[in-house]
């Protein structure tokens, strides 16, 4: 399904990316892991060709996407969602609209400058917010949203392009614990559900075992490690972020603490 070969990316003289390459079979969850600087937004970028690689290539089910240019790079944009920490909403927008700009380029400068959609994508748009527990706030703007919730929105935004990817760059980055999980469950969900390959920079250890069903660990731009949640060991954390003995996990957690277990059940039941 996606086959990453020898994928670089140099700025000057350093190497972003350097010589990544893996594969994956199926529509997996894939967790990439690594210190600040180490690459992972820069694999992403490539990805989803908001930046060019220096060498490599990217093939999704057969067909190489790092040459695509204009149109087919586009069209390849739009099957290949992207999250970022920040969320990437217009603020003073409604949410639905917000969702709606995920197929913006589908629509004339018309239908653009008067607002107009077709009612099928706004009862799409309505379908997903209320699929991600969260169709109440459809009027509000986003601005009005708590950050879960409008990483959802972003999530949902994402959706309505129906995407065979997402990209998550650190998705729970700027989330409270409790939102935290609620937006890596529903990525889960999406995950899970509809068959889409989610990959997701974690700056988090815990949240790459609980969810990933694969890790990829990144350091200097290389590939140090690729591998299941139980394989990564204290010990392999430990050589991927470059950090000596004292090293403390703890410090990456986003665990939430037992007395909130109610509310956590009660984020299950708003998501199913
Ligand atoms: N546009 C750019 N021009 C020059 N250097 C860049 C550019 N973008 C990224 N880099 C460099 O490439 C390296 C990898 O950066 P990248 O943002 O991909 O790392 P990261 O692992 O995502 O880090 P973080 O977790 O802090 O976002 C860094 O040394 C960074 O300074």
């Amino acid at each position: 399904m996606l086959e990453v070969q020898g994928v670089t990316r140099m700025f000057g003289q350093k190497a972003a990316v350097d010589n990544v390459s893996f594969s994956v079979d199926r529509p997996a969850f894939i967790g990439i892991i690594g210190r600040s600087g180490a690459g992972k937004s820069t694999f992403l970028r490539l990805m989803n060709r908001l930046t060019d690689a220096s060498r490599g290539e990217i093939r999704v089910d057969g067909h190489e996407i790092l040459s695509l240019r204009g149109a087919r790079a586009r069209q390849w944009q739009s099957s290949c969602a992207m999250i970022f920490q920040q969320f990437n909403l217009v603020p003073r927008m409604d949410v639905v609209s917000n969702v709606l700009h995920g197929i913006l380029n589908r629509r004339s400068t018309v239908q653009t400058m008067f607002n107009l959609w077709p009612r099928a994508d706004i009862l799409k748009a309505l379908e997903i917010l209320d699929r991600l527990g969260i169709a109440e706030q459809a009027p509000k703007r986003a601005e009005a949203l708590s950050g879960g919730q409008q990483q959802r929105v972003a999530i949902a935004r994402a959706l309505m392009q129906d995407p065979k990817i997402i990209l998550a760059d650190e998705p729970i980055a700027s989330l409270d614990p409790m939102n935290a999980q609620i937006v890596m469950d529903t990525l889960k969900r999406i995950n899970e559900e509809d068959g889409r390959m989610v990959i997701a920079n974690l700056h988090t250890l815990d949240t790459a075992r609980r969810y990933c069903d694969r890790v990829i660990g990144m350091r200097d731009g290389r590939m140090v490690f690729d591998g299941t949640p139980e394989q990564l060991s204290t010990k392999v954390a430990r050589d991927i972020y470059g950090a000596d003995t004292s090293f403390n996990e703890s410090a990456t957690s986003t665990s939430i603490p037992e007395d909130t277990t109610a509310d956590r059940a009660y984020a299950r039941l708003m998501l199913s």
